[in-house]
Parts: C-alpha cells; structure tokens; sequence
C-alpha cells in the first residue's frame, strides 16, 4: 500500500519535506523546513501531526537544524542541542513521541560526544543515523501492529475510526489504519465510518482522504452520529490511534475519543487502541495526570476561515481526552496485544522484548 508519506528527509539530507496536511483534502503541498522555527510553528499549527509522524519529525529536525551551524567547540554544539531540544520539545505537550524521539535523540548526541575521536562531524553523523533508524522503526511497527489488529477483525465489519490515525499520522500504514489497509490487500470488506473529528476534522480531512484514495469504502460522520450508528448495528469494531498511554493503560487521544468508547460500552462494541510502545508512557501512572493540550478557540469558532461564532465569544478547545482502561478492549502493539489493559498487563507487555 503507498499511503502519502507525511514527513520525510531531502534527498541531501539538508531539509525536512513535510506533507502540509492542514491543505489537506485539496492541496497536496510539501514544505521544505531546514529552521527550528519553521519546524516548530509546523508541528504547532499540525502541518505535521500524529504523534510518531511528530516524532519522525523532530528526529529528523534535530539533524537538519544542527547540520547548518557551526560551532566553536563541542562544548557550544552541545548548548545549542539542549536549547534545540527544549525549544521542539514546546511545540505540543500531549503525544509523548515528541519527547521520547528528542530524548533518543539526546542519547545518540552525548554517546557520540564522548567519544574520544569526537569531532562535529561525526556527531552529525551519529544524528542521522539515530534520525533515519527512528524512521525504519516507525515503518515497521506500523506493519507489526497492522498485523496484530487484523488477527482481531472479520472479512466483513463495520468499523468506525476517530480522528486519524493513518498513514498521515506516521511513515508508513499508521496505527489505527494499519490493519484495515492490510486487510483491505488480503480482500477484507472492511466498510469504515470516519467521525470527523471537529474541530480539525482529521477524520473527514485525512482518515477519509487516506482511505479514499486507495480504493476503501469509508463513510464520513459527523461526531453527534456516533450513538445513532451504533445502536442502528452499522459499527462491530471500533479502532483509534493514541498520543500518550499510561502506565495503567489510561488512554490520551483526539478530544472526543473517550465519549466513542462509553458508547462502545454501551452497546457492547469491542474499542481498540492502535499505539506502537514508544507510545506508552510509564512515567505517568495514571491519564489524569496527562497534560491535555489547549488550542486556540478560533479553530472551533472560525474554523477553516468560516466564522461560525461570535467573535470574542469564550470558547473551550482541549484537543485531547483520557479513555479510561477500563473502557478498552485491547492495546494493539508492534509486539502483540494487550487485553483489558491494566498496569499489570501494560508493565508485562512493555517488559517483553
Ligand atoms: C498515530 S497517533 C495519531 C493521533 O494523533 C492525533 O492528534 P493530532 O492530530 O492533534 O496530532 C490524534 O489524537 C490521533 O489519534
């Protein structure tokens, strides 16, 4: 399946292209990024969004920011790596690929540093190689959790997506899509409702758009349908993406996520989380204590450049909620599958190799 890859490194690795996907469904248009600051304003404005595309992104912005300067000494090169990393590390404070990208990315920095043939070239060169492995594995993982999920689905479902969790979102299938396109070239007849997702409407704009192009039958919602399709039995499965897990499985994902998964409960729909396990985060014991992201109010009110409110009315925009374990199925993984996650099971599977 070639799905429209999100971010990748310039052929002389001296820029970042990245798919625009705020121009999404109509203009493809690819940015070339070689400045932290455009870096940073692309991943805030979600021109690249999706937490491992974020973090494939960040990767590859480290290596491509520090690549053009020149420093007096290593110890000014390792200054303006940490001043680099907090800045990116600003943009967005949910998707926890962000931070474990960077972090690795820190690891690689001060392993090549301290070698006794250090010189700045071979500190850029050791960033490279970290950056491009990130994005081996991402591609990877999407497969692995792409065949895991299919082992949960039928030939014929109804499944409903929230957000996007595709092959937008990472370098390859995606999480939350990753089963469905690998069904759909194994003959699954898979029909998808994509929630739109206000306010960005990731799932009508992208999930749809993805989908569309490769041939698979995907209806859109709007975000009040989903009971109604539910209860009229069009929906057997239930499939999204993730941006931080806790350790106890605690979900963060697109705002509106956990409203899908009570229903699910509901109407006894089985919900399933899509996340590779760098995006589990065991340092955060439960989902209230991650930071949900505020976003600007004029994208629920004005939107798209259509004001659909009053201006200077108060608005709430969290892009972001926590889907309680207790509300999963199962967590699809690159390694496996976690059912009814709890902090027992979630330690156990992340313990594995
Ligand atoms: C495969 S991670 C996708 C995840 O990220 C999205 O958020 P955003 O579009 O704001 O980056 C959404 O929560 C997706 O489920």
């Amino acid at each position: 399946m070639n799905t429209m890859l999100p971010v990748t490194l310039h052929s002389d690795a001296t820029k970042l292209l990245l798919l625009d996907q705020t121009e999404l469904p109509t203009i493809e248009k690819f940015l070339e990024i070689d400045t932290r600051e455009d870096l940073y304003e692309a991943i805030k404005k979600l021109r690249v969004r999706g937490a491992p595309a974020i973090g494939v992104a960040a990767a590859y912005g480290v290596y491509v920011c520090m690549r053009k300067e020149t420093y007096a000494s290593l110890d000014e090169m390792q200054k303006d790596f940490s001043s680099l990393k907090s800045y990116l590390a600003s943009s967005r404070p949910t998707a926890v690929n962000l931070f474990w990208a960077l972090n690795r990315m820190e690891v690689r920095f001060i392993t090549e540093c301290t070698l006794k043939t250090s010189t700045q070239d071979s500190v850029l060169t050791g960033l490279l190689a970290e950056s491009k492995a990130i994005f081996d594995e991402d591609q990877k993982m999407s497969i692995a959790i792409g065949k895991h999920g299919l082992t949960l689905f039928s030939k014929h479902m109804g499944i409903m997506t929230h957000c996007n969790a595709g092959g937008l979102a990472t370098t390859g299938y995606g999480t939350a899509l990753a089963p469905i396109y690998l069904g759909f070239e194994q003959g699954y007849d898979f029909k998808v409702y994509a929630n739109e997702t206000r306010p960005l409407l990731q799932g009508s704009r992208l999930t749809a758009y993805e989908l569309n192009k490769v041939g698979i039958d995907v209806t859109v919602l709007c975000d009040n349908m989903a009971s109604l399709v539910m209860k009229q039995g069009k929906i057997d499965a239930i499939i999204v993406g993730a941006d931080r897990i806790a350790a106890n499985g605690d979900t963060a994902n697109k705002i509106g996520t956990s409203g899908v998964a009570i229903l699910a409960k509901e109407y006894g729909i089985p919900f399933y989380v899509a996340a590779p396990t760098s995006t589990f985060d065991l340092e955060t014991a439960i989902g209230d204590d991650i930071e949900i992201e505020i976003r600007d109010g004029e994208e629920v009110i004005n939107g798209f450049g259509k004001r659909t409110g009053p201006e200077g009315v108060k608005v709430y925009n969290p892009a972001f909620d926590v889907t309680a374990s207790k509300y999963i199925t199962a967590i699809i993984t690159e390694r496996g599958i976690i059912t009814h996650p709890d902090r027992e099971s979630v330690t156990s599977h992340l313990k594995n190799k």
